[in-house]
């Protein structure tokens, strides 16, 4: 067994049990805050859009982010840092898990003070392709009086919130767990990744 599958064996053991898994420090400190100060320099300089919701794309109330995707080819040493652990992550899970997962996709997001992303799921109504959703956080010395916990909906009715700790990665099964974003009273900064497998489109 080599050390990535050891690093990840209690998020793969935890994800198999429960569905969903809290995995902290998975970066590096500095590497850590090198994307903090990135995605707080876009924020700061405008260069991130307002999310948009379903197929049409449209604005919306139910969510308060603005987000800016990672591009493959286009990306800076942080986010390909970032992406090469996820990577690493992706390959434990199909190695223990057999989940067939081809690829990951990944945004910046920024909640201002007082925005959220209201109940939802991660399946998009038109594709499954999304089977695992994990949302790493960058927010140093964030405090429970902060607010913005990502609220997980648990089966039997019970929920559990987790801060937005720097350095934390919530890691969830996409089609199973709806979840919500609570206000907060501070930016709220995290990278929203899914972890997608092959779709084959019916030819009919
Ligand atoms: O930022 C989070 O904690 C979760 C964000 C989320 O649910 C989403 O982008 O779909
Ligand atoms: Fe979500």
């Amino acid at each position: 067994m080599n050390i990535e599958s050891n690093a990840f064996d209690g998020a793969t053991d935890a994800l198999a049990a429960d569905g969903w898994c809290v995995l902290p420090d998975l970066l590096p400190a500095a590497e850590t805050w090198a994307l903090a100060a990135e995605c707080r320099a876009l924020h700061e300089a405008h260069r991130l859009t307002p999310a948009r919701v379903g197929a049409a794309r449209t604005a919306t109330p139910l969510r308060g982010d603005s987000t800016q995707w990672f591009h493959a080819g286009a990306m800076s040493a942080a986010q390909q840092a970032f992406m090469d652990r996820l990577d690493a992550l992706r390959t434990a899970l199909n190695r223990e898990l057999m989940l067939g997962l081809v690829e990951c996709e990944a945004h910046y997001a920024v909640y201002p003070p007082g925005a959220g992303y209201t109940r939802h799921l991660d399946r998009l109504r038109d594709s499954d392709a999304r089977v695992v959703s994990a949302v790493y956080y960058l927010n140093e010395d964030w405090l429970a009086a902060d607010g913005g916990a990502l609220r997980l909906y648990l089966d039997g009715g019970s929920h559990r919130d987790i801060p937005p700790h720097a350095g934390s990665l919530l890691l969830f099964l996409s089609a199973q767990f709806e979840h919500e974003v609570l206000p907060a009273t501070r930016d709220r900064m995290s990278i929203a990744c899914w972890m997608r497998q092959r779709v084959l489109t019916a030819i009919l």
